[in-house]
């Protein structure tokens, strides 16, 4: 069913003389074709949201609307950990792009259908249908990236294009603002953002590739003179999706390791993102506005926190993610404290540290996908990545939203609070036992 989407052959080796312009100029190319193409999963993964107020005037609960969106997130984990082992054997170039248009159909679907919004059930279906698609993005940008940039390079490539979704996630506003202006219609949050979607996914599909090797250029390893530790020919072979899962994924100490620590390191990211305007609101006396905005910020304060920690783990900690983490966990731990325990009427202070937590979370959230990319040869690197993603999701996310919030309602802010510091501690811990190996070997 997924041979469409096959991994292209080798193609004819291009002249020496025109190796390093053509490698030039095709990365700028693709990298525009990954960046843009992420940014516009994110624009049609997180707009339901938008949708919930009109949904709850037309008599739906927030608790049932609830409970059809956490089937993006349940699809999402498993999808993203699944349908990366199919990318790793598929030619990014076509994967990326449909797995975009399937999203912008069902969002057409929510927008231009009433039979799409009229109960939970099909709700919920279309949304675990809209998370499974949504799998289909960071996978191919994974595996693009492993294959046009040597492993010198990864930290501050896989920190550029990580804010790819920050820039989608923080669009789906403005685009809502702009759909209700020239429509004056709610559905406009579903199908303005997918007909931008159709029309980034037609971008991506003109300016990616699948591998070098296919363009007639040598690997990036040869290109770069940039070899991970343990690279021989093997790594330019494509897997089986046996080996894929039980050789380089299931069989990895260090991958298990980072994947269990990125339970935590979600948590952390919906838990604080998640919570902040009831927490800000009930506890802290936060207007709506001012609550919004606190939430606002939070996500643009990740843009140059992933890109300092992308730069600082290169630089700085030599490539050592593991080190990089757990400095910026430590920072979140101290950040979150402060949240907590500044009491009412100093709202600066907790804008200050929402902001801060912000900047801090999204580099760890960036490093763990970037590590289990280089934890495992190339041609497993979306399924390494996936299987994070699913311990994050499946773990983290459904945590952040069920476990806190019963915390919550039974142990007040402080239990919650109690429990989002044990995260961090938790998440460095786990983080600390990867640091006995270098990334870079492909340890089982
Ligand atoms: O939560 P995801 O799967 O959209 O990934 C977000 C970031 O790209 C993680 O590196």
């Amino acid at each position: 069913m997924f041979s469409i989407f096959k991994a292209g052959r080798p193609g004819k080796p291009l002249p020496e003389a025109d190796i390093d312009g053509t490698y030039k100029r095709l990365r700028w190319q693709i990298f525009a074709g990954i960046f843009i193409g992420y940014a516009g999963y994110y624009l049609v993964r997180k707009n339901f949201t938008l949708a919930i107020p009109s949904l709850v005037e037309q008599g739906y609960s927030r608790g049932d609307l609830g409970l059809a969106l956490a089937g993006v997130s349940i699809a999402y984990g498993i999808s993203k950990f699944l349908m990366g082992a199919v990318s790793d054997r598929s030619n990014p170039r076509y994967f990326l792009p449909a797995g975009l248009l399937c999203s912008a159909l069902i969002m057409f679907l929510f927008g231009f259908s009433e039979w799409a919004t009229s109960s939970i059930a099909i709700m919920f279906v279309l949304l675990f249908l809209n998370g499974w698609v949504q799998g289909m993005g960071w996978p191919p940008c994974g595996r693009t990236m492993v294959h046009w940039w040597s492993k010198g390079e990864r930290g501050s490539i896989v920190s550029v294009w990580n804010v790819a979704h920050n820039v989608g996630g923080g669009l789906i506003g403005p685009l809502f603002i702009l759909g209700m202006a020239w429509f004056n219609d709610w559905r406009s949050a579903f199908y303005v953002p997918a007909a931008v979607a159709v029309g980034v996914a037609v971008f991506a599909l003109l300016t990616m590739r699948d591998t070098p090797q296919t363009c007639g250029l040598p690997p990036i390893e040869k290109y770069k003179n940039d070899y991970p530790e343990g690279y021989d020919e093997s790594h330019e072979r494509e897997f089986s999706a046996r080996e894929i899962f039980v050789e380089h994924v299931l069989k990895n100490r260090l991958l298990w390791f980072i994947a269990l620590a990125n339970v935590f390191v979600y948590l952390l990211r919906y838990g604080v993102l998640d919570w902040a305007p009831t927490y800000l609101q009930e506890v802290k006396h936060f207007t709506v506005d001012k609550s919004s905005w606190a939430y606002f910020l939070y996500e643009w304060a990740g843009i140059p926190g992933t890109l300092l920690c992308g730069w600082l783990s290169d630089k700085l900690f030599r490539g050592n993610r593991g080190a990089t983490g757990i400095c910026f966990m430590g920072l979140v731990t101290v950040f979150t404290a402060l949240y907590w325990l500044n009491p009412p009427g100093n709202p600066t202070i907790d804008l200050l540290c929402l902001i801060a937590i912000g900047f801090l979370i999204y580099g760890p959230v960036m490093l763990i996908g970037l590590h289990a990319l280089e934890l495992v040869p190339k041609k497993a690197a979306g399924t390494a990545a996936g299987f994070t993603g699913l311990f994050g999701y499946l773990g983290g996310s459904v945590a952040a939203s069920a476990m806190v919030g019963y915390t919550v309602d039974h142990y007040g802010w402080d239990g919650g609070f109690v429990l989002l510091l044990g995260a961090c501690v938790l998440s460095i811990a786990l983080l600390a036992l990867t640091l006995r190996k270098p990334a870079g070997r492909h340890a089982h």
